[in-house]
């Protein structure tokens, strides 16, 4: 088999030659891996177009990822603001805009290893908050990198609850400004990115007050540091939050503010304005700010958080075939490690799972840009399913790729400890989206609120017709189905509609058990508040299995739409009965409670599951191939496409420094250690 030039990039003089036992994988593909790979990229046009880019930046010595993995965290840093900077001087050469395609590709292809990415966020803080003048001035300076800014709402005291933030803006009506102040040490904003030591402005979260009225968190842009020499300014006290878990080329900051002025043009002023006397006019709702964090969290999912699981998959995959370890029958050779049934277990459902999460990743983001212009002009009809849908589904891709990651580097053994294997960076990085732009657990608490609000709305009418159609996520909530499952063969567990039915039935089976445990509470004189705290547990179970649902539902219509491409729709139906399948029997607890599946059925479920695994076990590479991540990319020494794995962590850990310097504790303590005993030897 040939391999493709854009995915063989690191230029190592064996990766002509691909290695037979991954060759030997590639031999007869059942389905087209390019047609695969222009679906997941939405066309043929998309491929192309990221294929020039990633040329173009692995051809570059700068964006070269070759000693990464032994710099100091000072050095990551230094390097990720030279990729960064590298990268704006390329794209204003080549004319990639910020938001062109061409820039996307290129941040996906340094992802992890270019920082100032909070610019992003901070644009997406003021494009979704900002006035149409304000987004015309602010976003325009980011674009140009006339200013690099951060969005800094999290405080040392609060990040969850965002009404006991304590940094606050005071309206001086004498001088038409804001006076910033973060009045205690609780106050301090703290882990906001790139503020430690790079930003000149931040986005700053803080409680309005006008003529000694609180008016709740508003947004305002303060300037941090000097465009001049990058000094902090005035009243503003910065610096680097210290050592993190993971994410060290990004320098998470501090910030204390000591009543710094910024002019009254400078608060976000779409959902709400001060005007010049100092009177407050709300023109959105009392969550209206919260907006920018919701954009954030649909974005994040397809080009932050999902590409962590794909890549690992990749590596874990492609190792998997290369590593021979004992032997399935004594009289045979050593075997791949992906032929035992274990290591399919784990891997093959983390693949399913990286496939089921795109789907739901691109139709979170159709719905949220089909109702992000009615939001931007107040229309706020569709905001609660789409705040509660993006919680929870930044909730369980962040959860279930954080754990998919870290299965994937344990099925790599010894190796995938060695940060070479690129997979201890993937996992750090995965477990980081758990907690960032949300809690999850507190995501999905929203989701589960939504779901009681909902759940009750439909019994208050049981049988009419509601004056409004539900939300679409949740229409299942009002026609429940069958209360057993009709599957009589494992064979019948292959039915997309079956599964799917399955976990319809679940998840309004918990959001039924979870309300009515609130209820009975409260109808027993427990406060509603108590009530809800005393059952959160049962309704965050709820949440996660609507979550489920919903993803099984996206991927089976994802395949359904696939009837023009038989062979790809046909073991994309294998990954979508996989990934259904495996939270079933992870979860058949839930299935059994009520008696919808019967101790056999789940046999049932497992039998198929298990026959599945051998199906998907043969694509295993097609598979994860299609993802198309080139080898710069991956940054691995278990996963690049040649699948020399031994070569290459041999010759990367050579380059270590360890090995190409004098050892300093030989003579400090190796040798005297040694020589304390010889006099008596
Ligand atoms: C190719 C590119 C590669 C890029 C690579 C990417 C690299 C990535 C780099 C990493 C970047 C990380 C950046 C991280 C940034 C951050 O972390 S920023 C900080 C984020 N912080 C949070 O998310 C805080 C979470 N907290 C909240 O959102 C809220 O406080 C809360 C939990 C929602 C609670 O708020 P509260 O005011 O107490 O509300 P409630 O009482 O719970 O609810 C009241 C009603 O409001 C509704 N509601 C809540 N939120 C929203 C919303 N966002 N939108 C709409 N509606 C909302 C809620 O449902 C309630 O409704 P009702 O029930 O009807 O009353
Ligand atoms: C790598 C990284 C990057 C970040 N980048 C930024 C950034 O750029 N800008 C920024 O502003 N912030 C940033 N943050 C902060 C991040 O958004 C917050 O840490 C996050 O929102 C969680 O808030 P917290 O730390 O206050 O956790 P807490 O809310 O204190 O959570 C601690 C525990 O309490 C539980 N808990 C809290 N409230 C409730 C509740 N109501 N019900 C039940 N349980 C609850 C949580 O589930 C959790 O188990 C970043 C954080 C990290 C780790």
């Amino acid at each position: 088999m040939g391999s493709p030039v854009h995915r063989v990039s690191l230029g190592d003089t064996w990766s002509r030659q691909v290695h037979p036992d991954i060759d030997s994988e590639r031999c007869t593909p059942p389905f087209s891996v390019e047609r695969l790979t222009n679906i997941l990229d939405r066309g043929v046009q998309n491929t192309v177009l990221r294929r020039k880019v990633e040329s173009i930046i692995q051809g570059d010595p700068v964006f070269n990822l070759k000693d990464h993995y032994f710099m100091t965290q000072d050095e990551q840093y230094e390097a990720a603001v030279q990729k960064k900077f590298h990268l704006e001087i390329l794209a204003r050469h080549l004319g990639w805009s910020l938001d062109s395609p061409e820039r996307n590709y290129a941040e996906r292809a340094l992802s992890g290893y270019a920082n100032l990415n909070l610019q992003g966020i901070a644009m997406n803080a003021i494009r979704s908050l900002g006035s149409d003048e304000q987004i015309a001035k602010w976003v325009q300076l980011c674009k140009n990198f006339q200013i690099i800014a951060t969005y800094a709402q999290t405080e040392l005291g609060h990040g969850t609850n965002l009404r006991g933030l304590e940094t606050e803006a005071t309206y001086d009506a004498a001088t038409q400004e804001f006076v910033i102040h973060s009045p205690t040490m609780t106050a301090t904003k703290w882990w906001p990115g790139d503020l430690g030591r790079s930003v000149t402005h931040a986005v700053v979260l803080a409680q309005l007050i006008c003529s000694g009225v609180q008016h709740g968190m508003h947004a305002f842009i303060v300037p941090i540091r000097s465009l001049q020499d990058h000094t902090p300014l005035p009243g503003i006290t910065v610096g680097d939050i210290g050592p993190k878990m993971g994410l060290e080329p990004v320098d998470n900051g501090f910030l204390r503010l000591n009543h710094v002025r910024v002019p009254r043009e400078n608060m976000l002023s779409r959902f709400a304005e001060v005007l010049p006397d100092g009177t407050y006019r709300r023109l959105g709702t009392a969550q209206s700010n919260y907006l920018a964090m919701l954009m954030t969290r649909v974005w994040l999912l397809s080009t932050g958080i999902l590409p962590y699981l794909q890549k690992s998959c990749v590596i874990a995959v492609r190792y998997s075939v290369i590593r021979h370890q004992s032997h399935l029958r004594p009289s045979d050779p050593e075997a791949k490690i992906l032929d035992y049934q274990t290591q399919q277990q784990k891997l093959l459902p983390q693949l399913a799972m990286s496939y089921a999460f795109h789907f739901l990743a691109t139709s979170l983001l159709e719905f949220f840009h089909s109702s992000f212009n009615a939001i931007l002009n107040r229309d706020f009809s569709l905001l609660p399913e789409l705040h509660a849908l993006s919680s929870g589904m930044k909730a369980m891709v962040s959860d279930f790729c954080a754990q998919g990651t870290e299965i994937c580097r344990r099925a790599c053994g010894g190796h995938g400890y060695s940060k070479l294997s690129g997979l201890p960076t993937l996992v750090t990085q995965a477990i980081a989206s758990c907690t960032y732009e949300g809690e999850n657990t507190v995501l999905y608490l929203q989701l589960a609120r939504f779901l009681m609000k909902i759940y009750l709305q439909v019994q208050l009418s049981p049988g009419s017709t509601p004056q409004k159609p539900l939300p679409w996520s949740v229409r299942y909530l009002a026609t429940p189905g069958p209360a057993r499952c009709t599957a009589q063969t494992a064979a019948h567990f292959l039915c997309p509609d079956l599964y799917t039915t399955a976990w319809a039935h679940v998840s309004f089976r918990l959001i039924k058990d979870a309300v009515h445990h609130t209820q009975t509470l409260m109808r027993s004189g427990v406060d509603q508040h108590d009530a809800w705290n005393q059952t959160a547990v049962i309704h965050l179970q709820a949440a996660k299995a609507h979550c489920y649902y919903i993803t099984v539902r996206s991927f089976k219509e994802a395949v359904e739409k696939l009837d023009n491409e038989p062979a790809i729709q046909q073991v994309l139906r294998c990954l979508c009965d996989l990934y259904a399948l495996h939270g079933i029997l992870t979860n058949s607890g839930d299935f059994l409670h009520d008696g919808f599946l019967s101790g056999a059925q789940v046999d049932m479920a497992r039998t198929a599951f298990l026959d599945l695994l051998p199906l998907i076990r043969k694509d295993a590479i097609f598979l994860t191939d299609a993802f198309d991540f080139t080898d710069h990319c991956l940054n691995s020494a278990l996963g690049c496409y040649d699948g020399h794995v031994y070569e290459r962590l041999f010759e990367w850990a050579k380059k270590s420094p360890a090995n190409n310097k004098e050892n300093p504790a030989y003579g400090k303590y190796i040798r005297p250690l040694l020589q304390s005993w010889r006099p008596k030897l």
